[in-house]
């Protein structure tokens, strides 16, 4: 048997549509695999009940078949499905990991982003690689057609997960088809801000960058509350907030010493619009783990 553990993930960044991922110390799932004739999933923990078993519609199972790797899944969800922090990809990464122990493969964990990204294929329609990427290599990741590039960084950030459920599917609808010269310029200034923050580990810069005018404010109507929250999370010191991946969740960058006040303020700004939330107090993480062969 081969467990591994596999970060939640923060995609877009804002300014990153599809590009910029990093991954969280915390919440993350386990995946545990065991060689079978045929692929069967078992899958427990938080949000267990809203997740399919059958390997056609579960992202593990497509996982297997792109490493032509049956196995007994059991996954224990510590990352809520629907979260918009890279819950299909967890289980993703972690069974691409597993997987390739389990078989031998001997696939470079760059080699496995494709491979993870057949899952979020399943979920979502389409194959991106923001999530999948962080949560196999750690840090911040820059996902593009060319392959993926990452940053060992180092940034405090609160992930404030709303009782809501926005699938990424649905997020994916209300993204404008078009954007005008001045929001690219705007993009283009505010991503390259956002990278050099995380080089130079400097949550100040990487807040400045994380603004963005085309998609987030489209998915911020999906979110109750989301804007009051954001107010509340710049007011108590975070540098920078935006919504995490597809939604609900809305991730602040700020400086540790302030992580407690500005988790503190998203959750009652939520509260007041009668949304319950949790916030993890978290920062840039490592990638999957192998920790039991
Ligand atoms: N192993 C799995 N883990 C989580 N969700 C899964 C899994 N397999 C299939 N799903 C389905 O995927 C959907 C959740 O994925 P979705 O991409 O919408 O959310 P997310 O991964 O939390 O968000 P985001 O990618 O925005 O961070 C749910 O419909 C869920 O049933
Ligand atoms: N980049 C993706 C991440 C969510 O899976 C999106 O925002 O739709």
């Amino acid at each position: 048997m081969v467990t591994v553990r596999a970060p939640a993930t923060s995609a877009n960044l804002g300014s990153g549509f599809d590009v910029f991922g990093v991954a969280l110390d915390r919440p993350a799932d386990i995946v545990h695999v065991e060689r079978a004739d045929r692929t069967t999933i078992e899958v427990t923990g938080v949000g267990s009940q809203y997740i399919p078993t059958d390997p056609d519609r579960n992202v593990v199972g497509a996982v297997a078949e792109a490493l032509d790797a049956p196995a007994h899944i059991r996954i224990d969800k510590g990352v809520r499905p629907s979260s918009g922090l890279g819950s299909s990809a967890a289980s993703s990464a972690a069974a691409a990991v597993a997987l390739n122990e389990l078989y031998d493969r001997g696939l470079s964990r760059e080699e496995l982003v494709p491979v993870a990204a057949e899952g979020e294929a399943v979920v979502s329609g389409e194959a991106h690689a923001d999530n999948v990427a962080p949560a196999l290599l750690g840090g911040f990741t820059v996902a593009t057609d060319e392959g993926v590039t990452t940053v060992d960084a180092d940034i405090p950030l609160v992930a404030c997960l709303p009782e809501i459920a926005v699938s990424t599917r649905d997020a994916r609808r209300v993204v404008p088809s078009d954007a005008s010269i001045e929001d690219m310029v705007h993009t283009v200034g505010r991503a390259a801000t956002l990278a050099v923050g995380m080089c130079r580990r400097d949550p100040d810069l990487v807040g400045a960058g994380m603004h963005d005018r085309v998609v987030t404010p489209a998915r911020a109507e999906l979110i109750n509350g989301y804007h009051a929250v954001r107010e509340a999370a710049l007011d108590a010191g975070a540098s920078g907030v935006t919504v995490s991946g597809a939604g609900p969740s809305v991730l602040g960058v700020c400086q540790a010493a302030d992580r407690t006040r500005v988790a503190g303020a998203m959750l009652e700004a939520f509260d007041e619009a009668d949304v319950a939330a949790r916030a993890y107090k978290t920062r840039v993480g490592r990638g999957a783990e192998v920790f039991e062969l």
